[in-house]
This record gives C-alpha cells, sequence and structure tokens, in this order.
C-alpha cells in the first residue's frame, strides 16, 4: 500500500469543519440560481464569452474490468510492439438496437434528513423544463460563461493544487487505481491527502432517508461530505496530474491534460520545455495520453502533468498491477483544460468508490440501491436533490430485495466500474425490474475544496449541454440527480468502450470500420455543429462504440455552444488532437477544430496512435502550432482516407470543410449503412410502469422538454413513483438507436467500393505494427502533405476570429461541397464505378446535395432506405435545431446569430 495511504486524513479534521459551511453556501447558490432561473435568470456572465463548458482536470477513468482479449496483451507492450491484434468478429446482426436517449431528473423534493448530515445540495441539474422555461436563449450561454470564469480564476488560483505539480504519488495513485481493482481508486493525486469514506458495509443500513422507490435502506454511515474513515489516503488529483491510472480504455490521458490559455507555465516541467511560439499559457500539465484507463487522450483543461509523450506501452492499465509512473503519452486522458482547474475537488473524481471498490475487489459485481435513474422534477425548482440513500454504498445490494415494490421498475442498480474520469467514476446502471442498464456517472462532491463549486458549476453545464442534444451519434442523456454529497448523471450505456479502448485491444482499424465510424462521427458532429456547439475533444478515447458498431460520440466536458461573436478560443483539448490555431490561439472559438481533431481520430484509428505522438506533448504542440509539418498518412489508406484526412487537417480553419460538407466526401459517403435503420423509428412503449411524461407529469420541463426534443427520435416516458414523501417523477426518454450510424457492420452490406465490399480493407488490423501510425516519422518539413485547395467561398465573420459564420449552421468558408456534386468527389476512388453513376444531387435541407448511387436500391435496398433514415434524421435534426433556436425560450441562440 502506496505509504500516501497511510497517511490518511491529516487534514481530514480541518476539511470537515469548512464541509458543512461550503455544503450550505453551495446550496444557497445552487438554489439561487435555480430561482433566477425559474425567473429568467440573466447570469451575470453573459458578459464573458469564454470557453467554457466545462474544464475537467486530468482524469483516468477505469475501462471496463469485463474480460476481454486485451487481457492477453501485454500491458507493457507498445503499440509498435505488440502482436498482431485479433480480427475482428463481424459484428452480429440484431434487431435494431433501441437504446433510451430520453432524459429525465430526478429529484426528490424531500430533502434529505439523514441525522447530522447537512441538508440535501441542491445542484443545478439542468432539465428540459427548465431549459425550456428560458426566456433567454442566451442563458444557456450565460451558464457557461459563469462556468468559464470559475474555471480560469481557478487557473489563477494561488493554491498550489491548481499549479498541478503532481507529484510522483500521481504515479502511484494512478498504480493503485489500475492495479486494485476494487481498491479505491481514487483518481486525485495531490500533494495532500485526504481520505475517502471507508467500503461501506454491505449490510443493510437502516436508512433514515426515504426512497422516492420506497427503499430506504440507507446507511447511516453514509455521510457525505463529512463522514471519512482515515483508512484511505487519497492522494489529490490535482490538475498537475494527469489521471495515470487511465487503462486501456482511454488513450489519451494526455501530456498535457491541465494545460489552459490562462494557466501559467510555472512548472519546472513547463520551463524547461517551454516553446516560444507555442502559446501556453499557464501552467499546463499533462497527463499522460493514453496512460489513463480513462479516456486515455491527453485532454488539457485543468491539469496538466509532465507527461507529454504518448504512451506506447499503454496496454490495459487497468491490468496492470505494476503502479505506472506518469504516463507520458497522449492517452486518452490528456486533456488540456484551460483552467488548471480540476474539475470536481480531486476526490471527487479520484475517490474510489468504497462500495464498488470492495465489489471490483470480490468480482461479484454486486450493486446496491440506487436512486431513482432520471426523473423529472415536478416542482418549479431545476435544481434538485435526491433524498434518495440508495447510493449509499451501505446500502443492501441484494438484488432480490424486496423493499419497495410499489416502484419496481425504477431502480437503477449501480454495477460494475465501466472508467474513471475526471468528475467521478462511471458504472453500469441496471434496472433489474425493466432489464434496462445506462450508464451512471458517479461524482462526489466535497465541500473542503475551495474549486468544489467551480467544478460542481462545469459538470452542470456540461450536463445542461448534453441535455439538449439527442442524436444517435451522440451519447445520450437520461438526467441526473443529486443524492447526499453524489451527483448521478444517467448516460445512454455504449459497452462496446471507446475507439480508443478498441484499438488498444485489437489494433488499428480497417478502412471499412474507420468510414464507417468517421460517417457516424461526423453524423454526430453535423448535429452538434448546427447547434453551435463545438465539442473541443474530439479523439478516440472520447467516442464509443456499441456492440453492433454504432459509434457515440462522448465528454462533453469541454464541449462549448458557441454564442457570441466573437469567443476567444480556450486552449483546451487534447495536444495531440488539438488544432493549430487552438494551440497558438490564433482564432475565436471555431466549429472547425472538431474537424481538425477528427483528422487526428482517424489517423488514430488507422494507426492506433494520435499524429504526432511520437512527440512528447509540448513538442508535438510545437509542431502542430508551428511548423507546417502535417502527419504523415499510413499508405494503407486508400485515396479517399488520404484525401478526407488532408481535409481535415488543413492548418487554416476556414479551409477546412465543415462535418456537413465532408459527410459528402467519398470516404464516408458510401460507408456501410446500419443494418437496422428503420427498426425503433416509431416511438417505442415506455417500458412497464412508465407513462408518457409530459402527460403524466404535466410540468414545465416534460412540456419543454418535448419543445426541445425530436418526438421522432424519442418518446419521453416517465414514471411517477410515489413513496412515502417522496414523489418522483421519471423522465425516460428510449430512443432508437439509430440509423445514422453506417456500420452496422461496417463489414457487411458496405457500399464502398466493390474492391472494399464486404471486406476489411487489407488489413490494418492485423497488425497493428504494419501501420505505422505514430511510427510513422512525420517527415517531411513544411508543405510535406500538400493541402488541397478547393473551391471557396470565404465569408468571414466580423467577431468570430476570422472565421466564417456558420450558414445554416455550418460555417462557409471551406470547400464547398454545397456545390452540386463536387467532382472532387465523382469517381475519385480508384476502381469505384458506383462513384460514377452517381445520380443527380438533391438538395436536402442542410443546403446541401447529396449523392446516390444511381443503382443503389438494388444494390442495397436495405442499405439505401437506412441512408435515407439517416439523412432524414439528420434534416429532423436541423429542423429541430431551427425550431429550437428561433424559439425565443429557447437557451440556444438561433444559429444564425450564432458565431
Ligand atoms: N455512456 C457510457 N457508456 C459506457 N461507458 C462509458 C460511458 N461514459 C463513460 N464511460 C466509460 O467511463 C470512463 C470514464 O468516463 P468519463 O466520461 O467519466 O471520463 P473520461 O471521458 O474518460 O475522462 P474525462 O471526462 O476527464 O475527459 C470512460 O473511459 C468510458 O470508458
Amino acid at each position: 500500500m502506496p505509504s500516501w495511504w497511510g497517511k490518511s486524513s491529516s487534514k481530514e479534521a480541518k476539511k470537515k469543519a469548512g464541509k458543512e459551511s461550503f455544503i450550505d453556501s453551495l446550496h444557497r447558490k445552487f438554489k439561487f440560481s435555480s430561482e433566477s432561473r425559474v425567473n429568467g435568470r440573466s447570469g451575470g456572465s453573459q458578459g464573458h464569452c469564454n470557453d467554457t463548458i466545462s474544464e475537467k482536470g486530468c482524469q483516468s477513468p477505469v475501462e471496463s474490468r469485463s474480460p476481454s482479449p486485451s487481457k492477453n496483451v501485454s500491458r507493457c507492450q507498445s503499440f509498435a510492439e505488440r502482436t498482431n491484434a485479433q480480427p475482428l468478429p463481424l459484428p452480429s446482426l440484431h434487431p435494431a438496437h433501441v437504446g433510451r436517449t430520453d432524459s429525465g431528473i430526478s429529484i426528490s423534493t424531500k430533502p434529505r434528513s439523514e441525522k447530522g448530515s447537512k441538508p440535501l445540495l441542491f445542484l443545478p441539474l439542468p432539465m428540459p423544463g427548465c431549459i425550456g422555461s428560458r426566456s433567454n436563449p442566451t442563458e444557456l450561454d450565460g451558464d457557461m460563461v459563469t462556468a468559464s470564469v470559475f474555471s480560469e480564476s481557478s487557473v489563477d488560483s494561488d493554491d498550489p493544487a491548481d499549479s498541478c505539480h503532481r507529484s510522483p504519488q500521481a504515479t502511484d495513485y494512478d498504480n493503485g487505481n489500475r492495479t486494485a481493482a476494487g481498491s479505491p481508486s481514487s483518481s486525485m493525486l495531490k500533494d495532500q491527502i485526504f481520505t475517502v469514506a471507508p467500503i461501506k458495509s454491505r449490510e443493510p443500513k437502516k436508512s433514515a432517508i426515504s426512497f422516492s422507490n420506497n427503499i430506504s435502506p440507507t446507511s447511516p454511515k453514509r455521510r457525505p461530505l463529512r463522514s471519512h474513515v482515515p483508512n484511505l489516503q487519497v492522494p489529490y488529483h490535482g490538475a498537475f496530474c494527469s489521471a495515470p491510472d487511465s487503462s486501456k480504455s482511454s488513450p489519451s490521458r494526455s501530456p498535457m491534460r491541465a494545460f489552459g490559455n490562462e494557466q501559467v507555465v510555472n512548472t519546472a516541467f513547463w520551463a524547461a520545455k517551454t516553446y516560444t511560439d507555442v502559446t501556453l499559457v499557464g501552467s499546463g500539465h499533462c497527463s499522460s495520453p493514453g496512460s489513463g484507463h480513462n479516456s486515455g487522450h491527453n485532454s488539457m483543461g485543468g491539469d496538466m502533468s509532465g507527461q507529454l509523450f504518448w504512451q506506447q506501452s499503454r496496454g490495459s492499465p487497468e491490468y496492470s498491477p505494476v503502479p505506472s509512473p506518469r504516463m507520458t503519452s497522449p492517452g486518452p486522458g490528456s486533456r488540456i483544460h484551460s483552467g488548471a482547474v480540476t474539475p470536481i475537488h480531486p476526490r471527487a473524481g479520484g475517490t474510489p468508490n468504497e462500495t464498488q471498490t470492495s465489489w471490483a475487489d470480490d468480482g461479484k459485481q454486486q450493486s446496491h440501491r440506487l436512486p431513482l435513474p432520471p426523473v423529472t422534477i415536478s416542482n418549479a425548482s431545476p435544481f434538485s436533490h435526491s433524498n434518495s440513500a440508495a447510493t449509499s454504498p451501505s446500502v443492501p445490494r441484494s438484488p432480490g430485495r424486496a423493499e419497495n415494490p410499489a416502484s419496481p421498475g425504477s431502480r437503477w442498480k449501480k454495477g460494475k466500474l465501466l472508467g474513471r474520469g475526471t468528475f467521478g467514476h462511471v458504472y453500469v446502471g441496471f434496472n433489474s425490474e425493466s432489464g434496462e442498464m445506462c450508464a451512471m456517472k458517479e461524482v462526489t462532491l466535497f465541500s473542503d475544496d475551495a474549486k468544489s463549486k467551480e467544478s460542481a458549476k462545469q459538470l452542470m453545464q456540461e450536463i445542461t449541454l448534453l441535455s439538449r442534444l439527442r442524436h444517435p451519434n451522440i451519447v445520450q442523456y437520461y438526467g441526473s440527480e443529486s443524492v447526499g454529497d453524489r451527483l448521478y448523471i444517467y448516460l445512454e450505456y455504449v459497452s462496446g468502450g471507446s475507439i480508443y479502448k478498441l484499438l488498444q485491444e485489437y489494433g488499428q482499424f480497417g478502412e471499412l470500420a474507420i468510414r464507417s465510424y468517421t460517417q457516424q462521427i461526423l453524423s454526430g458532429l453535423a448535429y452538434l455543429h448546427a447547434k453551435n456547439t463545438v465539442h473541443r475533444d474530439i479523439k478516440g478515447a472520447n467516442i464509443l462504440v456499441d456492440p453492433n458498431g454504432r459509434v457515440k460520440l462522448a465528454d462533453f466536458g469541454m464541449a462549448k455552444h458557441i454564442t457570441g461573436q466573437s469567443c476567444p478560443l480556450s486552449f483546451k483539448g487534447s495536444p495531440y488532437w488539438m488544432a493549430p490555431e487552438v494551440i497558438k490561439n490564433s482564432s475565436g472559438c471555431n466549429l472547425a477544430v472538431d474537424i481538425w481533431s477528427l483528422g487526428c481520430t482517424v489517423l488514430e484509428m488507422a494507426t492506433t496512435k494520435p499524429p504526432w505522438s511520437q512527440y512528447e506533448g509540448v513538442a508535438a504542440m510545437f509542431k502542430i502550432g508551428n511548423s507546417r509539418e502535417l502527419p504523415a498518412i499510413p499508405d494503407h489508406l486508400l485515396d479517399d482516407g488520404k484525401d478526407f484526412i488532408r481535409q481535415c487537417l488543413q492548418r487554416n480553419p476556414l479551409h477546412r470543410p465543415t462535418a456537413a460538407q465532408l459527410l459528402e466526401h467519398p470516404f464516408v459517403k458510401y460507408a456501410a449503412p446500419l443494418e437496422r435503420p428503420i427498426l425503433g423509428l416509431e416511438p417505442s412503449d415506455p417500458p412497464s410502469g412508465i407513462t408518457n411524461g409530459v402527460k403524466a407529469l404535466g410540468i414545465g420541463q416534460a412540456r419543454n422538454f418535448s419543445n426541445l426534443d425530436s418526438d421522432r427520435l424519442a418518446i419521453h416516458s416517465s414514471r411517477v413513483s410515489k413513496t412515502n414523501n417522496h414523489t418522483s417523477e421519471i423522465h425516460i426518454p428510449r430512443n432508437i438507436s439509430c440509423p445514422v450510424s453506417p456500420i452496422g457492420s461496417p463489414l457487411l452490406h458496405s457500399r464502398s467500393p466493390p474492391h472494399l465490399n464486404g471486406r476489411m480493407s487489407p488489413s490494418p488490423i492485423s497488425s497493428p505494427r504494419t501501420t505505422s501510425g505514430s511510427s510513422t516519422p512525420l517527415t517531411g518539413g513544411s508543405g510535406a502533405i500538400p493541402f488541397i485547395h478547393m473551391k471557396q467561398s470565404i465569408n468571414l465573420q466580423e467577431g468570430f476570429g476570422g472565421i466564417s459564420k456558420p450558414m445554416n449552421g455550418f460555417y462557409v468558408n471551406g470547400p464547398s461541397y454545397h456545390d452540386s456534386c463536387p467532382d472532387m468527389f465523382r469517381g475519385k476512388q480508384p476502381g469505384s464505378h458506383i462513384f460514377s453513376e452517381l445520380m443527380p444531387c438533391e438538395n436536402d435541407v442542410l443546403g446541401k446535395q447529396f449523392v446516390r448511387p444511381a443503382h443503389a436500391e438494388q444494390y442495397d435496398g436495405q442499405s439505401v432506405l437506412a441512408d435515407r433514415v439517416s439523412r432524414q434524421l439528420l434534416k429532423d435534426h436541423v429542423k429541430m435545431n431551427l425550431s429550437l433556436d428561433l424559439s425565443p425560450n429557447s437557451p440556444l441562440p438561433s444559429r444564425t446569430n450564432g458565431v
């Protein structure tokens, strides 16, 4: 056991004292905020147009521990050294996957009454209703701004912790996380040690807290913000430390996870690696990119440890018993946040879930009662807290419990740990009554950390943004609720893991898979961008894949809704996937940054590593931001693929095509469609016991929610669970997983060129070594990879850093694929006769023109249908967006006003 573990909480007592006051103040603030919103909040933050949404510190989620082939891979093997990956089995064809997508928020009207505990923390849970009720379209932004302000302020914090000087402890810590399957995996490292709640007893504890579902077996022990047993000491996970614990899942715990514009290079590390040309404001700390098992990205934004190398040997950290020192690789967890702020209190993300830990240890994966999943608030307050004690680790986890038989389907039980993130842990949530699953992100809020408040706000922002998104290629947000000192966020469960994880386990993808995944990512981005929202952290670790090959964009912690005309470009993202303009801070917020990152992700899929991974973080950033070099593109990719990457990696953001435009690129346009596109289009019946939320609830949230999202995509169901004095209205949207995704089985029904049909392309997959991803050094100096200058319609817009203002949701500066079937896409693919038989383009709602194979239907009727459905969905989304944006009450500004 690490020495720091035994140190326990020397600061415990001191922190405890401040918790109460913190909670109270936070509570008051949220409450205040809530009221403000209800009354048409204005948020003084509107004046700010900072990056906002959320800034995460480094985190290192632990990937699923389920047995996987990856186990066969030596953890110490480097990507390059790894033996050939196992061929991916063909996805099985199943009925359309229907996934719940509705969002709901659970709320408990009854405050927690646990003796000795503080009043429940009223977290401002974003809700459809609340959102819809906003009269000012910029409110959302205001929230973000507010968050950003916090974030920035945090960056300037004098708190040593801010500087993220993650010490070697990080390593230990990381190791501990990874190695301790069930051990308290705190993800926070810091020079300060704190104690975490001891593992809860599995014995049922009688709780004074009543559950909405009538479950009241909570544990008296549960003392959210105060009772930490000094038997576990978890190093603070400061901004500087990357989440070393990242396991294979997230590749990128990145080298610079905590980088921020505002950050000051104040660490020795940075001092020694200062590149004058790189605008590294603030002390960026990088987490090791591939180290963490979280997402393994090197996202910047909160903490940046000095590990800026793409970790070549990130096997499956989680399996690795050996404490891994800090990772320097651009893994999943290396994100740089503009504010070196570690979102939630260090402990939040890293605090091991006692219960979970114990479960993991014993491998039983027992689950215990959890508060009701997505529940719609039935009262006027947009903020909710749950009085459910179900989340208490001490709650009996017996699946067969008979408590609350009245509302069987409303209980979610926390299952196995999927991973750790900056904000907390993610578990599988299972409703034993309905058989449904979800991903539960558990975040522990601490009051003893100055940044907790800020972190909470950031998290709220992410939730707020996510709650407004509904697309088959975006992880659906179901709802959230706070229970005591913990916040639970319910998300669509995507069991396949991230692209990063798949790459780690199976090696590089074949071209068909890449095409399919890329097409889906683009679909999600097109939708997102149509809402003037930029993800800012696109990379393999943040893209999840379900068993059917459907891709879902995840982790919107750094996403930002672009609203003003001018928005400073925050230094956020993951170094290796970061666009030049972000590094150079030369342009304003731009949707095009995602396109650049997409290009990097395509390379990542083709090589298992992001471009420039052979360089350490800072050096890579220097390359990206100051040289004209572009990463080498694997030869095994066909011309379309190479061209696609080049299009994305144009240094001038104005030259990059928009997501919508890229959907017309032959590389993705003919990607294999999903097998089951139609199933589920019609609203599915809500689960047993669940009634239509809108009708049943008749509350603002429900109404607004229905307005916010497409009815065609989801059914808003709710369940009213009345228990004792607690009434919860569950709003469980169900949606269909989507037809947009082309890949039901990338290997099947492909509409790609004949030579690719039905087969993976020449084996990229078989041997990760064969391709050189990062092994491909950057050859060439500037201009090694020629830019392709296509017809452009540059339309500089004032106030947006020179970036063109989106037109119909898309910036119109880049290559105009709108123009009738661009020649560049015609017959471009070698040997593809399909491309030469294109039907006349037809306009779609996006103003784009799609091209279809003349004999597509006879070629593959189902595929065509799927394609149409997918496009229709995209149109619907756009329409929906337009409708939403134009609504005076919409929290999102009209696109025409955006950017
Ligand atoms: N909806 C989901 N379905 C399945 N697994 C998920 C889901 N969301 C997250 N995970 C898993 O949980 C892990 C932690 O996710 P989380 O979003 O908290 O952190 P992260 O994305 O890895 O890091 P960060 O948020 O700091 O960038 C991820 O690595 C991912 O494997």
